[in-house]
């Protein structure tokens, strides 16, 4: 492996990460002076509100609320904060919990119900903030009358086994809990509320972000059902029912824009994956490279994309195209995985170990993949590095890459050759980075 390489990369994805810090994020769109806030240039008279109060939920949770305690100070009455396991920490005034992440526990739905009865008790002449990141889906849920957790736990890991995108995992979960799909405005309504938003899914689409609690929903209980049918769910009878109901008109559909508890929200999107790779280019061009940004929208089978990304690297190689070396071409998203094996690993770590195989004839060629988050799928690290050296270590350590790409565990076969990105829980999440570094030879 080319130390050069991989420490140049790292320091790329450093300050890409340094850049969506949830504080730095929240400092950037909100400004207090005196009882005047300023939200990207928005004005609200803080004297107009009897109370001020923080729900914050997501693996941003922590930094998000932190930075609005210190911005509102002696203005914030109290609040709430629901975080992934070991990504909390002290707040002040704020209320710290920790719940499950992806799959929703016991804690998920304390979380949901003290959050429910918070907002029971606010009243029209309050102001909530709502700061809300990725993972927020899991950590809380109130799940509609009669599905149990282990329904909701058991739905939500058979669909992101079958490989269902975020959208599509949403939309369903928006169905079965009251607080997804609007519902939090719902149960905010009519105290004013403002949601700030750090975006983890492709597109900022607010309404799939955490499953858009606090804006206006389009999916329906048609779309849950073509869902179910697509990836062959099979349902437990309290979810059959609630979609059997819903598709009957017997429950109601989630709040579409019209609905009146929108009258007194606004939202505000404070980072995102774009933002991450433009810091990413910045300190690759200070680092001596040339540089592209490809997209911060890659979707699709994470071994598969990999195959694209050593494409485009192979092309790098052979002609110095598309731009010249030596060069970081950068990229952002979250792809899938299919899980058909027992192995351990994630997105960027499966992408890494198929980037691998790809490029195991060419020299000076190097992929990071890493999310923003700190957490790969099931593992305690952000992902791993690949190189045209990669397969022949593996090799050498009587390890069959093809074999463990398989088995989906890539965690197995990275441990083992001394690939892996450690870089603890980082407080953020704008989904995955990916750097293709090609260098002269
Ligand atoms: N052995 C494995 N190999 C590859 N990917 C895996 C493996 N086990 C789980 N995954 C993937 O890890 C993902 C879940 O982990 P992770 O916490 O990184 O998701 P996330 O998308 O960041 O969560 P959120 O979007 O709620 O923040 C799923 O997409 C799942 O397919
Ligand atoms: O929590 C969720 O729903 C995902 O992280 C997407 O925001």
């Amino acid at each position: 492996m080319n130390e050069k390489m991989r420490n140049d990369a790292y320091a790329i994805m450093s300050e890409a990460i340094a850049a969506v810090d949830p504080k730095a994020c929240i400092y950037r769109s909100v400004v207090k002076n005196g009882l005047e806030l300023l939200i990207n240039g928005r004005s609200y008279d803080l004297s107009l509100y009897d109370n001020i109060y923080i729900i914050s939920f997501g693996k941003a949770s922590i930094s998000m609320t932190k930075a609005m305690e210190e911005i509102l100070g002696d203005s914030l009455t109290s609040g709430i904060a629901i975080t992934k396991y070991g990504f909390s920490g002290p707040l002040s005034k704020v209320e710290v919990y920790e719940a499950g992440h992806p799959t929703p526990d016991d804690n998920s739905i304390i979380a949901g119900k003290k959050v429910h009865d918070f907002l029971e008790s606010t009243g029209a002449n309050d102001l909530i903030l709502f700061l809300i990141s990725g993972g927020g889906s899991a950590l809380v849920t109130y799940p509609r009358k009669g599905i149990s957790l282990t329904d909701m736990a058991k739905l939500t890991d058979g669909l992101i086994r079958s490989g269902a995108t975020i959208d599509e995992l949403n939309t369903v979960r928006k169905h079965l809990c009251s607080i997804k799909g609007g519902g939090l405005a719902k149960m905010a309504f009519p105290s004013e509320s403002i949601s700030l938003i750090l975006s983890d899914v492709v597109g900022d689409p607010l309404d799939v972000i955490a499953s858009g609690p606090t804006v206006p929903d389009t999916s329906t209980y048609g779309d849950f059902h073509e869902i179910i049918e697509r990836y062959s769910i099979t349902l437990s009878p309290a979810v059959a029912g609630v979609l059997e109901d819903g598709l009957e008109g017997v429950i109601e559909e989630t709040p579409s824009s019209e609905a009146p508890v929108f009258e007194k929200t606004s939202h505000y999107l404070v980072g995102n994956n774009a933002l991450a790779l433009m810091e990413a280019e910045n300190k690759a061009s200070e680092l001596g490279y040339n540089t592209m940004v490809l997209t911060s929208s890659v979707i699709g089978e994470a071994r598969e994309v990999a195959k694209v990304f050593a494409a485009i690297a192979r092309e790098e190689r052979r002609r110095g195209t598309p731009i010249p070396l030596p060069a970081c071409i950068l990229a952002g998203g979250e792809t899938t995985v299919t899980m058909k094996g027992k192995g351990l690993g994630g997105r960027c770590q499966e992408m890494a170990l198929s980037f691998a195989i790809e490029v195991a004839d060419l020299n000076d060629v190097l992929l990071l993949a890493a999310g923003t988050d700190g957490n790969d799928g099931t593992t305690d690290c952000a992902g791993a590095y690949a190189d045209g050296e990669t397969i022949q270590n593996g090799k050498n350590l009587q390890l069959d890459a093809h074999m463990f790409l398989s088995n989906n565990n890539s965690h197995g076969f990275f441990k083992e050759t001394g690939d892996l990105i450690k870089t603890g829980p980082t407080g953020t999440n704008v989904m995955d980075i990916y750097i293709i570094l090609v260098d002269m030879f």
